[in-house]
Order: structure tokens, then sequence, then C-alpha cells
């Protein structure tokens, strides 16, 4: 910016600020906010200030306070952000604070982004900013557009901003939406449809948000358009099974701001004209063919929708409350597990590793749920929006993982896709790839996955230049890699690259809230065949002494096939597959009494558990592969492939 034009922007801002009117400026909440830089912040918009960008470890904590809202918000964002890519605009999410939470922007002016604060970890209140779309926002709790002159500090006027504030379910001001651009045509009418456009999606975030945290409950949605009320919740009200409010989006807050003790704690009936048969269809959640209502006292007429309380199946009830345990309504991550002390330790770390872009190593047995803890910790990131793409390296055959991974441009190979193929770990861009058994990625890929990790980039075969990612892997493995890597098959180097952080899994015979974990994959299992589901005594303590050498995969294998098996509701002990009731029958001294199966083979002596959980799945098959493989959950190839790793013999071919 030319001096004199800079000082002309000082004169105009301190001398509006002091004697101005709001017709001088063109905007009220512009000219408020430069009296509060002054006066309340003693700020002097003589002095240029570089964007302040907080700490990785200060933007970890923010995003903390409103990580959930955030997962909503992202998809909400992407939607918004394809309508304007290619226009040269940003999209900020920043919190109460003002600080930037989430991002969305064109990579390629990274650099100048950053500069220009319109970045992650930027903090954009006014006190640290002076005026600006986000800081005013924050201040004024109303949208606005920020452009270019009517920013405080010089440093930001060649930008324009468009900003709405976001509210959360009770009312309470959260975030703030903010739609940015570097360069724009001096004319602020310009940014008249930014403006709107960022409006109608802080809205369309904040109602999507509404609708996830009262989706236990039914939600009248209230519409000026009778063809558009099912679509555009514009005013919602969530209440309850007496007909009592219990949240009120902003719409509604808006139209009953009038009304003395506010929506919340009133019934319908108090705030509608309603006929009884009208309040009758409201309270059993149903729709109806005249689906008008006035309000009470101000007498407005709007049409209604009524969306039902989600239902849970009464399975899952049932199971879950058989465990005594009401972990229904947490967080994927939280519900993995009960009170097993490792697993409660587990995921507390687990929790705070989530967002802090590092890659994660999970150690565990077979069917421990290593893929599961993956989906949960890439479903509670920021994220989550983005592709979580599993790969297993030791299924997918040697001479196609290369391609397969790093994919291939076109021509690459005779008999591959005429346009190439974009690779997995491509794929994965912004999300999370999953490398599932990485103990048995070959060596030579092992170096080329080392240096995607390292350099953020990865070079599809044929192709002369590298493509730049933004890449976090959870990788897995039931073997400890320290012993691959005494045995010169796996790098130390990328073992370093790959543990972050590590998760070690527990097996389910060790662990403390079995009940806990029984109850939940039998609702599950209930809820995808309908119907409801309990366990006898019997049935149940039987499932809680057996040793799980498939842990949680075998599990859900026998509920699966006790489920199938069983006449009603309740699952007795005779439904549980033959290995679990002899195994019973055998503790409880009623026959011969095999040893636990991961126990009963020198194997284990190798130092590899999971050959000990084949060799007993074997066992138990009588040698009968297809059937061993079916029990763990496993292809048969792979059966064999293990039986050859492991030296396992069957007793007719010794
Ligand atoms: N906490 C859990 N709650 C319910 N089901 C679970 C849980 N953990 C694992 N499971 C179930 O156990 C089975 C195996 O899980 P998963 O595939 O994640 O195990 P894994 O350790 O990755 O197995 P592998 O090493 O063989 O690939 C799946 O059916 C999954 O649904």
């Amino acid at each position: 910016m030319k001096k004199d034009a800079y000082s002309r922007h000082v004169d105009h801002v301190m001398s509006a600020a002091l004697h101005g009117a709001p017709a001088e400026v063109g905007d009220e909440l512009i000219l408020k906010s430069w009296r509060r830089c002054i006066a309340d912040y003693g700020l002097d918009p003589s002095r240029l200030r570089a964007p302040h960008i907080v700490t990785s470890h200060t933007l970890r904590a923010h995003q903390e306070q409103i990580e959930q809202f955030m997962g909503v918000a992202r998809v909400g964002m992407e939607q918004m952000y394809k309508r304007v890519s290619g226009l040269g605009y940003v999209l900020l999410l920043t919190d109460a604070a003002g600080v930037t939470v989430d991002y969305i922007g064109n990579d390629a002016h990274a650099a100048e982004l950053k500069k220009a604060g319109l970045y992650l970890g930027a903090e954009w209140s006014e006190q640290s900013a002076g005026t600006c779309a986000v800081g005013t926002c924050v201040a004024e709790q109303a949208a606005l557009t920020c452009h270019q002159a009517d920013h405080f500090d010089p440093t930001h006027i060649p930008l324009t901003c468009s900003a709405a504030p976001l509210f959360d379910p009770e009312g309470k001001f959260l975030a703030v939406l903010d739609l940015s651009a570097l360069t724009s045509p001096a004319d602020k009418k310009s940014q008249h449809l930014a403006l709107h456009l960022t409006m109608m999606y802080a809205q369309m975030i904040e109602d999507a948000n509404f609708l996830r945290h009262f989706e236990d409950r039914a939600i009248l949605r209230l519409g000026t358009t009778w063809a558009l009320v099912e679509v555009s919740g514009e005013i919602m009200l969530a209440y309850d099974e007496q007909g009592t409010v219990v949240g009120a989006n902003t719409g509604a807050r808006r139209l009953f701001r009038d009304a003395a003790a506010g929506v919340g704690g009133r019934t319908l009936a108090e705030l509608f004209e309603l006929a009884p048969a009208d309040l009758h269809r409201l309270l059993r959640f149903q729709d109806a063919s005249d689906r008008s209502i006035v309000t009470r006292g101000g007498g407005r007429m709007f049409y209604t929708s009524v969306r039902p309380p989600r239902q849970r199946p009464a399975a899952r009830r049932i199971a879950v409350d058989a465990a005594g345990d009401s972990q229904a309504s947490l967080p994927e991550l939280e519900r993995l597990a009960g009170d097993d002390k490792a697993m409660r330790r587990l995921l507390d770390q687990a929790k705070r590793l989530v967002n802090r872009k590092l890659n994660i190593l999970v150690h565990g047995e077979t069917g421990t749920g290593k893929e599961v803890v993956a989906r949960a910790l890439h479903q509670s990131s920021n994220r989550a929006a983005r592709p979580f793409v599993a790969v297993n390296c030791g299924a997918i055959p040697e001479s196609l993982i290369e391609s397969e991974l790093f994919g291939y441009t076109a021509g690459t190979f005779t008999g591959g896709r005429a346009k190439g193929m974009k690779g997995l770990i491509l794929q994965s861009d912004g999300g999370t790839l999953f490398l599932d058994e990485i103990g048995d990625m070959p060596l030579h890929l092992q170096t080329r996955l080392l240096r995607v990790l390292s350099e953020k980039e990865v070079l599809p075969l044929g192709a002369d230049r590298p493509v730049p990612l933004d890449l976090t892997v959870i990788a897995a493995s039931h073997r400890d890699l320290r012993n691959l890597i005494g045995a010169g098959t796996f790098r130390e180097d990328l073992y370093y690259r790959l543990c972050g952080a590590t998760l070690h899994l527990p097996p389910l015979r060790l662990r403390d809230d079995k009940r806990y974990l029984i109850a939940k994959v039998l609702s599950e299992e209930a809820e995808l065949l309908g119907r409801d589901a309990q366990l006898s005594a019997d049935a149940m303590h039987a499932l809680l002494s057996f040793g799980w050498p498939g842990n949680i995969r075998q599990l859900r294998n026998v509920l699966r096939y006790a489920l199938a098996i069983s006449d009603g509701a309740l699952v007795m002990h005779a439904d549980l597959p033959q290995e679990l009731t002899d195994q019973f029958s055998a503790t409880h001294g009623t026959s011969a009494v095999p040893a636990l199966p991961w126990r009963e083979t020198g194997v284990e002596e190798s130092g590899d558990a999971d050959a000990g959980a084949l060799h007993a799945a074997l066992v138990r098959s009588k040698w009968n592969v297809t059937r061993a493989a079916a029990d763990l959950n496993l292809a048969r190839a792979t059966v064999y492939r293990y039986m050859r790793k492991f030296g396992i013999v069957p007793p007719n071919q010794r």
C-alpha cells in the first residue's frame, strides 16, 4: 500500500471513530468496531501488526473445545467451498475467541494465505487484529462483510472477508464461519453474494448441529413456504413426549424473542394455538394433511413438518442395559471400551492424539479391533469428512501392492486402466490411510512409503512429477515390528516414522469389560436383524469364561451364530457354538478339560501369539482349513499363508 493511501486510511479511521457518523463509513458495525478498537483496546491504526498465529499446542486446545461441532461444520464447509472454489476464496471456521480452528483453501497459495492470516491457527479477535470480519462478528454476534479499508489495521486492507455467527443448540455463541479473499473489486457490493452464502451455510451448519444434538427428540419445523418446510429448517423446536420445548434453533429463538420467559421449558400448547387433534398428532410425532399452525398472541401462520425422534432399536437398549452401561450416547471412540483399565488408558491417550497430525501404530492380536480403533480415531478427528482408506498389506498380492498403493499414470501398464489409476495413498489425501498388517509390506515398498511419509508427496508409477498430499497414517500389526526389524524384514527408519504414538490393544481374554463388549456386540448384531436380544445367565457365563483366541472378531461370529440359532429374544446356552459349550462344561467339571486354546501348543513360545490362535482354530476344526478360516474370519488363502509362515503342519502331512 502506498504511503499516502496508508496515512489517508489512518486519518479516516481516527476522525470517523472520534466524530464520524455511520453514513460516512457506510456500515454502523464497522464504525462501532473502530471505536472499540481505539477506546476499549487502545489500538493504534498507524501501528501495523502481522497476523497472530497461535502455537499448535494452543490451537489443539481451542479445537478440543468444539471438536464435535467441527465434524458437523466440516461437512458444510466442504459443500460451501465447492461453490466458491476457483474464485479465490478461502473458508475459515473460528471458535468464539476468533481462533481459526479449521480452514479450507487452495494449497497452491498457502504461503500467501498464511502471511495474510487466512490460515489454521490465525487469531482474528478485534483485540488482536483490530476491526475484521471475524473479530467484529465475535463482538457483535452478527453477520457482516469487512471489505478492504473497513479493516482497522492497514495490514489487512487488501482483504475482503464476510463472516456469520454460529450458535450452539442452547443458543450460546459458538463459532464464526468466514469467507475471505486476498483480492477483490473495490466496490463492497461485489461481496453481497459472498455474505449471503456465508449466512446461508452458517445456518445450515448450525441447524445440522441442532438436529444431531436433538436426534432423540421430535423436531417441529416451521416454514413460511409450504413446499420448502420439509427441507429448510427456518424455525425448529425440539420437544419431549409431554410437548415441552427442550431446544430451539436461532430462527425459533428469534420468533419467540418477545415471549417473556423465552421458549425453553414452555409447552407447544402455550406457544401455538392448537386444537386437541393437532396437539395429539404432534405428541405422537405424526404429520397431518393440514399442516398449518398459528402462534399464540402473535397470530403468525406457519406450515409445519415433524421429524420424529430417532428410534434406537429396543435390542440395543436391552443389551446395553443388561451390561449396566449407559454408554450408547457417547462418541464412537468412547464406546470402544467399558471399564477395562488398560483400554480406558488407551482411549484417553487416543483422544489426545486425535488431531495431532501424528502417525499412529496400533498393535494387538488378530481381531482385537485395530481397524475399529483406527476408524474411530478418524471419525473423531477433524479429518472425519475426508476419506478413511483401509489397505490390508497382507491381503493384496505382492505384484499388485505397488500399483494399488501408489497408483499409475495412463499407459504405464498394458491391460491397465486407460486413464491410469489414482493409488490408495492419494485417495486418502486429507483423510486417514490405514495400513493393516504393515509387517507384511515388502521391503522395497517400505522404502517408497518412507519417502512418501517424509516428503509428503507421492510419485505414481510412470509419472515424472510427484503429487503433494496431506497424509496421516495409522498402521496396524499383530506382530512385534521390533522383532521384524531385528530379523531384517522391516525398516527401522519406517518404524520410527510410523510410530508417532503406539497403541497396544489388549486381547479380549485379558479385558475386564467383557460383559460390556458382549452386550455391545450382541446389540449391534441384533440391530442388524431388527430384533431384540438378551442373554440367559448361563449363556453370559459361558461367554465370560471362554478364552477367545480370535478375540472380538470371534465374539462377534459366535453371537451372530447364536442369534441365528435362537428362537426368541432370549439367547440360551444351548444356542452357543459347541466350542464354547464344550469348554464351559469342561471348566465346570462335566467332561475332559481341554487346555485354553492358545496355550495348548508350544507355538506361542515362538513369540507370536497369533500362531497359537491359528493353531487352536485348526485343532478345533479338526484341521479343516475352510472351517478354521471361517472361525477366524480370514480367507482360506490367508490361513494357508500363515500356516506356512508359522510352520504349522497338519498331522496327516507330518
Ligand atoms: N470395541 C469393539 N466393539 C465392538 N466390536 C468390535 C470392537 N473391536 C473390534 N470389534 C469387532 O471385532 C472384529 C474385528 O475387528 P478389527 O477388524 O478391527 O480387528 P483387527 O485387530 O484389525 O483384526 P486383524 O488383525 O485380523 O485385521 C470386527 O467385527 C469388529 O466389528
